[in-house]
């Protein structure tokens, strides 16, 4: 399946199908003198010998997050320079969104910028590689420093997620499931059927196209995320918060803040608009495990709220709620609301889930 973006100018495609990696990855890298290979390091020992056999001299970066540090962002700057890599060069990321993240800043940074390709092996890389954010954390916040740069295209062969492990599978399915909730109640319940029980990695192909699809009537309309395209950031307030505070995948910490911005946004409305205690125990049936937040005291939290990329005033803490299914706004609330909030919210889920 493809997929293009809709921008006046440089669009890109994005390939979603089995075997999508051999079909064209060379189409691209023929269009350079020299291309070089940024790989998570599981992703290599997993799939050098079949997937990956064809990969030169891959620059080996440690798995999942720990590879988005300043650190990791300098060393490997250094050793693309050593290697020679000019304007002209290719810069091709494989692996999950950690390390399109990374790979992505440093395409976005080195020399002033040179191009690069996604190849996203996680479920959740559909959602960070399309749309050009790159990235790298510091130890106050995640993704807080990065740029906006798109790739010549993103190529994800669905191969890959054979090897994923049931938690990572999970934690990409929470933003498929996000976009979703941003379409209607339709295509959540839709998700719900076609993935009851457990994530059917044969029907995944069609959750992702219509998770992609979402995500670009988003990005096209507000590329550089100042207005719709935070509604993209549902779940992630609280998200990044407990991601970074109790060490959960990502999307396993985003599904905790959409249930969350759900249950707030019913108590804004004033009506129950979302069955939050339906969406909790089909995520709790799905594998999430709710023991891991328990007893986080909201203090831990905070400081890590109050440094959230969205806000903008001072003691302010800016979450996406949504009016209905697909009907987003952002609002920033107090300490002292986010607080009570999150007190009901953990009494509700306790007594639910
Ligand atoms: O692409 C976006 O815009 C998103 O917000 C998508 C998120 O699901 C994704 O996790 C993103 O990388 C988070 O970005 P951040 O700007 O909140 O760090």
């Amino acid at each position: 399946m493809k997929i293009s973006t809709d921008y006046k100018t440089d669009n890109y495609n994005i390939y979603v199908e089995d075997n999508a990696l051999n079909k064209y990855l060379t189409e691209y890298t023929a269009r350079y003198s020299s291309v070089f290979y940024l790989v998570d390091s599981h992703v290599y020992q997993l799939h050098q010998d079949i997937l990956l056999s064809s990969i030169d001299a891959p620059i080996l970066l440690s798995p999942g997050e720990s590879c988005k540090t300043v650190e990791s962002y300098a060393r490997t700057i250094e050793e693309l320079i050593e290697r020679g890599i000019k304007r002209n060069s290719l810069i091709v990321a494989i692996g999950g969104g950690a390390t399109g993240d990374l790979a992505g800043f440093i395409a976005a940074t080195i020399l002033r910028g040179v191009d690069y390709i996604h190849v996203p092996t996680t479920v959740l890389a559909h959602d960070s590689a399309v749309g050009g954010k790159t990235a790298i954390n510091v130890p106050s916040g995640k993704n807080l420093i990065g740029s906006f740069y798109r790739p010549q295209c993103v190529i994800m062969d669905t191969l890959f997620f054979n090897t994923l492990p049931d938690d990572e599978l999970l934690s990409g399915y929470a933003e498929v499931f996000k976009h979703a909730m941003l379409n209607s109640e339709e295509e959540a319940d839709r998700l719900m059927t076609l993935h009851n029980k457990a994530i059917d990695i044969d029907r995944l192909s069609e959750s992702i196209e219509m998770g992609i699809k979402t995500k670009l009537r988003f990005v096209n309309k507000d590329e550089h995320e100042s207005n719709e395209r935070r509604y993209l950031n549902l779940g992630h307030t609280l998200g990044h918060a407990l991601e970074l505070n109790n060490k959960l995948f990502h999307g396993h910490a985003v599904m905790f803040g959409m249930l969350y911005a759900l249950y707030v946004s019913n108590q804004l409305n004033q009506k129950d608009i979302f069955d939050v205690s339906r969406y909790a125990t089909y995520f709790q049936s799905i594998g999430l495990d709710f023991s891991k937040i328990e007893d986080t005291a909201f203090e831990d939290l905070l400081k890590y709220l109050l440094k959230d990329k969205k806000n903008t005033t001072e003691n302010l803490i800016s979450f996406v709620l949504l009016s209905n299914y697909g009907e987003c706004y952002v609002k920033d609330l107090s300490i002292e609301e986010v607080k009570k909030y999150y007190t009901t919210f953990n009494e509700m889920l306790i007594k639910d889930v």
